[in-house]
């Protein structure tokens, strides 16, 4: 089975996408970022923009979700070249998982650095509210449990090693910067960081699965990021990532909420701004060899 669900997402796939996408632009980005649900806007930042829909990119997925525009965009963030992915691919949407964390892969190629993952996320830890930014440190891989892990498959050692080490996967440094960003920002009320869980979605959790959840040791549960960070890592660009934390997971059978995705849209908007200014702060104190 491996074989197949690898083919189309080869060295020379990526690179001929990457090739092509360097034929279009001078821009040579040091930094990629993702933007989650509802927080696309990110994208908007960038000055002096090329972007390109997914649909015109040669072996790119297409984004079927709102709140996922399905734009690649280049730019630059007070002078530092980037990339932004103004949407990005889950598995829910019933791609192989091979073909949602290949954008990764592109970028390494493009000569990306630095990615910057970001997710709008369900609060398990009881510390948290809605409207918090998590600075992620760590991740459960419930799919990974299964066997549905990205690097399943024959691997090209063009990328990296068969067996990657995850136990660094969310560059420290990059998380007190984040930190330290925050504060002068004024974002210590609201900046948390913490462990995310991704599920395969698109159904929300149940109640049980929710406490079961903190127990493991999760303070945000979502349905993306990690497969992204994976290969990210395996190909030797370091990962940031963030949770905006959305809604409330509900872990009490008295509750009324109910998790919804128009919600996390809306709360994506009330924070874009802070999130723009977190990131784009950040991105100008990362240290790159700028060309
Ligand atoms: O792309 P992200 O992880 O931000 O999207 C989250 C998970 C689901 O796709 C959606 C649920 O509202 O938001
Ligand atoms: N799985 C999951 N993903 C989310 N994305 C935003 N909120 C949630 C949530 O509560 N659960």
């Amino acid at each position: 089975m491996f074989p197949e669900s690898n083919s189309g997402y080869s060295y020379e796939d990526c690179k001929a996408t990457a090739d092509w996408l360097l034929a279009q632009t001078d821009i040579r980005p040091a930094v990629g970022v993702v933007c989650g649900s509802g927080l696309g806007g990110l994208a908007d930042m960038l000055k002096d923009q090329v972007a390109f829909n997914y649909k015109d990119i040669p072996n790119f997925p297409q984004s079927t979700v709102h709140g996922h525009a399905g734009r690649l965009v280049f730019g630059t963030l007070k002078g530092r070249p980037c990339v932004c992915m103004q949407g990005r691919f889950h598995l829910y949407e019933g791609y192989p998982i091979q073909k949602i964390t290949l954008p990764m892969r592109i970028f390494k190629l493009l000569g990306v650095e630095t990615v910057i993952l970001t997710n709008a996320a369900g609060g398990l830890n009881q510390d948290f509210k809605v409207g918090d930014i998590m600075i992620m440190k760590d991740h459960l891989n419930m799919p990974g449990f299964a066997g549905n892990n990205p690097l399943a498959g024959p691997n090209d050692e063009r990328f990296g090693v068969r067996f990657p080490c995850m136990s660094d996967a969310y560059d420290r440094e990059l998380q007190q910067l984040a930190m330290d960003v925050g504060q002068e920002l004024g974002y210590a009320d609201f900046l948390k960081e913490g462990v995310y869980c991704v599920l395969g979605g698109p159904s929300f959790e149940t109640i049980a699965e929710c406490r079961m959840l903190q127990k493991l040791g999760a303070d945000a549960v979502g349905m993306s990021t990690v497969h992204e960070a994976i290969v990210a890592r395996h190909c030797g660009i370091r990962v940031f990532a963030l949770s905006l934390i959305t809604n409330q997971a509900v872990t009490d059978y008295d509750s009324e909420e109910k998790a919804n995705h128009e919600e996390v849209l809306q709360i994506g908007k009330l924070r874009a701004e802070q999130l723009e200014r977190l990131v784009s702060t950040m991105v100008t104190r990362i240290e790159h060899n700028f060309a």
